[in-house]
């Protein structure tokens, strides 16, 4: 007898499982027979010979239709889809900037799946072939399924100016805090704020061990506007957080992309840190590395002493201090925040993520009374994980456009993350989400924020901008292009028309330089600054009325944080984009995507740019003497 018995599929004929050898021979004889039977009526059946070559014929026409059909089909699809597989591509390229994109990915992979259920394929009655049949059916779109936490966030207010929470409705906040909070001209926190700080506050409760049951506390991630005040939802709380504490460590390490933004956040902590014993440091590779290691560690007779409690830095030079700078220690690090999140995530290929993991999860043995703060990375929630008490690491991930793709946030191994969000653009499908009709955009705006387009020639862009600034008056305006050659010829252009103080501001200039611009840009010595994106994310410039996209942006994601650099804070400000004629359509089409408001078109009249137009032409042909000579100084 057979020990394991194998289960085959043995056809319909198939009578019983625990044949005997006999058995089965006897069933094969049985099917033969059968064979056999059915050939000799299909033979009687055959028509006769005259007929039997049409018949053939016939056949061989209803066997060859269907593949015709195919390939017929096929082409017409592909001829369809080449325009749409090459859109696929762009967008793949343009992954790293907008990562949000791909669940659609996968909705259009489906969408355009060729391979459909047999009954869904469209038969034609008809004799004749009815070719993009195929392609006209519309299949439903697959939506993607996200998990319950992006699904259903915590819905935040949008308003800064009507959903204001005044700073004594939040006792919970450090009385200290909140005399820094009035210093500084606040009264009220704006909704962001007052639904993160609380919640972070809360989850900070028991000091720097795990929270209330043993359980380590929520990952947060937030989605605000711009200009929403998300740079202190994290600040006071973090600030409150560690004023407790008794030895100096690095708690709390802020991570962001450009050295610029780091600055800004940094200035922020020093406030709100300014009367506590707290102390910042700035790791951007603005100073050398062994300036930055002075205010990092100090050798001591029994080793190192850390210098700071919070960490401002960018990716790069943060993991030059974890591989080389003695003493550099993660290990009591409690708070890791990523602003700007959803691109450092695009950053991640310089793998700064798990270097900092593992530095706080690195562990040299049992080491005095530190050793009851070293946690070791559990994968699951146990009795024994929660008896002794550990350290947790937290993450808190802030954006103004914060990615909803699953995949990228995964690479984040946020743990049993909450999401507080104030777009209500949640694509889960209908049945989990509560979807407010009213505002189905990806992303949310500030509400002052005006968005105008100007259809205009290519020649007469830099003009538009000179019209923008001198004729309506701005006193600051940001402009954008996409390359830092463009900002360098309209920069050379706009100083040559004179009549407007102008900078610019790309990575031709160095770290002090920039920083230099920037704040002459603040103090209102500037009155038009052409930049690269390199100002396009974070940079909190007080007083910018207008926007101006002198080249379009190509990724949504670029637009927000572009426009967002005006009507912050509950202010007003204007965005206009300059467009050829061939750039409308697409444009158009993603501003709709992203939940603009209202886009007005802003035609101007050429008598308006009449006025300048011989001073413009001067400055041309000064533009390109300077061209030359530049070119010229470059050779030589
Ligand atoms: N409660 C408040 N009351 C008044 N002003 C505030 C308040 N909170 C923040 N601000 C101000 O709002 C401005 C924008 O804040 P912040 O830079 O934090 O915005 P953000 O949401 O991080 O924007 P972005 O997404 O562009 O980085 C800052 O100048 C800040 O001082």
């Amino acid at each position: 007898m057979a020990l394991f018995h194998v289960a085959r599929y043995a056809g319909p004929e198939a009578s019983g499982l625990g044949d005997t050898e006999a058995e089965a021979g006897s069933r094969a004889r049985v099917l033969l027979e059968r064979l056999q039977n059915r050939a000799r009526e299909r033979q009687q059946r055959e028509p006769k010979p005259e007929s039997a070559r049409a018949a053939v014929e016939e056949a061989g026409r209803r066997r060859r239709r269907p593949r015709r059909r195919r390939g017929l089909s096929c082409s017409v699809a592909q001829s369809l889809e080449a325009p749409r597989t090459k859109r696929l591509k762009v967008e793949d390229n343009a992954d790293a900037e907008r990562g949000e994109e791909a669940p659609e990915e996968l909705n259009a992979g489906s969408e355009n799946s060729d391979e459909r259920a047999p009954e869904e394929v469209p038969r034609s009655t008809t004799p004749g072939l009815v070719l993009g049949d195929f392609a006209k059916r519309k299949t439903p779109k697959v939506q993607p399924f996200l998990p319950a936490w992006l699904a259903k966030p915590s819905c935040v207010k949008k308003s800064v100016t009507e959903d204001l929470t005044p700073i004594e409705d939040i006792p919970e906040v450090h009385p200290d805090l909140q005399k820094q909070l009035r210093a500084n001209g606040i009264s009220s926190y704006f909704p962001v704020q007052a639904a993160v700080i609380p919640a972070l506050l809360e989850s900070a409760d028991n000091g720097f061990l795990v929270g209330r049951g043993g359980y380590q506390p929520s990952d947060l991630c937030v989605s605000a506007p711009t200009g929403s005040g998300k740079t202190l939802a994290f600040v006071i709380p973090v600030v409150q957080a560690l004023l407790n504490r008794v030895v100096c460590h690095i708690r709390a390490l802020v991570v962001l992309p450009t050295k610029e933004l780091a600055q800004q956040v940094s200035k922020v902590f020093n406030i709100y840190t300014d009367t506590t014993p707290l102390r910042v440091a700035l790791v951007t590779g603005q100073k050398s590395l062994a300036k930055e290691q002075e205010s990092l560690v100090q050798k001591t007779v029994d080793g190192y002493r850390c210098l700071a409690d919070i960490v401002v830095a960018t990716p790069g030079r943060l993991v030059d201090h974890i591989d080389q700078t003695p003493g550099f220690s993660l290990q009591q690090l409690r708070f890791l925040i990523i602003d700007e999140a959803d691109r450092m995530i695009d950053s991640m290929h310089q793998s700064w993520l798990p270097r900092v993991v593992a530095a706080a999860f690195y562990n040299e043995g049992p080491s005095g009374s530190c050793a009851l703060l070293q946690r070791t990375q559990s994968q699951a929630v146990t009795t024994a994980s929660t008896c002794s008490p550990q350290m947790p690491l937290q993450k808190l991930l802030f954006s103004a456009t914060l990615t909803q793709n699953p995949e990228k946030l995964q690479r984040l191994g946020l743990y049993q993350p909450k999401l507080f969000s104030t777009g209500l653009g949640q694509r889960g499908p209908k049945d989990t989400v509560e979807v407010d009709e009213k505002l189905q955009g990806k992303y949310t705006f500030p509400v002052g924020l005006t968005h105008h387009y100007i259809p205009c020639r290519l020649i007469s862009k830099p003009l538009i901008v000179l019209h923008l600034v001198l004729g309506m008056n701005f006193s600051r305006a940001l402009c954008f292009t996409n390359s830092r050659e463009n900002s360098h010829r309209l920069f050379l252009l706009a100083q040559a028309f004179g009549g407007v103080s102008v900078a610019e501001f790309s990575s031709r200039y160095g770290p002090g330089q920039r920083k230099k611009i920037l704040k002459q840009f603040e103090q209102g010595k500037i009155q038009l600054l052409i930049s690269t994106d390199a100002t396009a994310r974070g940079i909190d410039v007080q007083g910018v009325e207008l926007v101006i996209n002198y080249d379009a942006p190509q990724y949504l994601r670029t637009y927000v944080h572009r426009v967002g650099r005006t009507a912050r804070a509950g202010k007003t400000g204007q965005a206009f984009t300059l467009l050829l004629k061939v750039q409308e359509r697409k444009f158009l089409q993603m501003v709709s995507e992203a939940g603009v408001p209202e886009l007005s078109c802003h035609e101007i009249p050429r008598e308006l740019l009449q006025p300048l137009v011989s001073r413009y032409e001067k400055a041309l042909s000064q533009l390109e003497k300077t061209v030359k000579e530049e070119q010229k100084l470059k050779m030589a």
